[in-house]
């Protein structure tokens, strides 16, 4: 439904976005990640026919979105960055001329409207000026505005930004819920949002992909997939170190009185059972056992630009 082919964006000698070349298809929900500044607004921007590509083609549900603009903006709801709307308008005139300009009338635009309202819970703010909105919920007005028209491909730049952690629950559980009849491409710095809703990944660095697959191919890319930490008695905690084999590190005291092993193997591989084995064979009963899957923010700064990756880390963290 999405077609990216060697999509290219220069401003004078700059060029933002290098070649991008993707594909998403219904059903699929597609985070698009990197650092600040890596050209995921470019793109979205090319996507949905704000900005004229310096080479290449983006197609939506078939149609080139630069001969066919207006076919192929039929089928996409775009919140763009920052979601800008109206400032004077309250949600309710806002939605109603959104609702004309998609060509919806009568019963089907009220229907529609209350549906996007329902969607996004506007309902308390509908006749309140834009402008006197909170961040998040200006950001839910965006939000309802692109879902208006039920459109096939959605275009979602950091829809959740702004958002309490409610909020941010409830738009990613939309998300999911419509996610199945719609191609959704959803820019984000949240990397716990990839694991929250997204089936695919792709990382951009400095305008190129340098990943592009599922969440979980991605953690398994982590230093730490299939490692195990354990949390043993302090009195266990030489005894446990000695027996089992591959122990990377002691991450300190978590509780007094606990100690905890991070264990990791070369190669990944899943070392969770022969653990458990050696910790029974030496009668050490642990307080803790988890395994890990991996950390999508380690891999995210090895694929990235390190100076602008801390802005990933430091959104995760906040
Ligand atoms: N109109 C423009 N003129 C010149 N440079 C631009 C223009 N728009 C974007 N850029 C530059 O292109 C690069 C990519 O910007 P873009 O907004 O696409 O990044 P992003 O990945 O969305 O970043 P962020 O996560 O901060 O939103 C940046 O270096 C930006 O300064």
């Amino acid at each position: 439904m999405i077609e990216l082919d060697h999509l290219t964006k220069k401003f004078g000698d700059f060029t933002a976005v290098d070649d991008i070349s993707l594909n998403v298809e219904k059903g699929e929900v597609l985070g698009f990640l990197g650092p600040n500044g890596a050209g995921k607004s470019t793109t979205m921007k090319m996507l949905t026919g704000y900005l004229v590509p310096s080479a290449g083609t983006a197609r939506v549900c078939g149609h080139d979105v630069r001969k066919s603009p207006v076919k192929a903006k039929s089928h996409i709801g775009y919140l763009p960055e920052g979601a800008p709307a109206w400032a004077d308008m309250t949600p309710d005139t806002f939605l109603n001329f959104a609702a004309r300009i998609r060509g919806l009338s009568g019963g089907e635009a009220a229907r529609a409207i209350s549906a996007a309202i329902e969607n996004t819970s506007l309902d308390t703010v509908l006749n309140q000026p834009i402008e006197t909105l909170s961040k998040g919920f200006k950001r839910r007005v965006g939000l309802a505005q692109a879902l208006l028209h039920n459109p096939d491909v959605l275009v979602l730049d950091e829809p959740t930004d702004g958002l309490d952690p409610n909020q941010k629950h409830d738009v990613r559980e939309l998300i999911r819920e419509i996610s199945a009849n719609k191609a959704i491409i959803v820019s984000t710095h949240i990397l716990e949002e990839v694991e929250a809703v997204c089936s695919r990944a792709v990382i951009i660095d400095q305008g190129r992909v340098v990943a592009n697959e599922s969440p979980a191919e991605l953690e398994a890319r982590s230093e730490r997939h299939n490692g195990v930490s354990v949390t043993v008695r302090p009195a266990d905690l030489e005894r446990a170190k000695s027996a089992i084999s591959g122990v990377t590190g002691i991450a300190g005291m978590k509780n007094e009185g606990e100690g905890q092993l991070f264990i990791t193997v070369q190669g990944r591989k899943p070392v969770a059972a022969e653990v458990a084995e050696t910790l029974k064979a030496h009668g050490i009963a642990p307080i803790e056992f988890l395994v890990e899957r991996g950390r999508l923010e380690e891999v995210f700064r090895t694929l990235t630009h390190s100076d602008t990756a801390e802005t990933a880390s430091a959104e995760q963290n906040s």
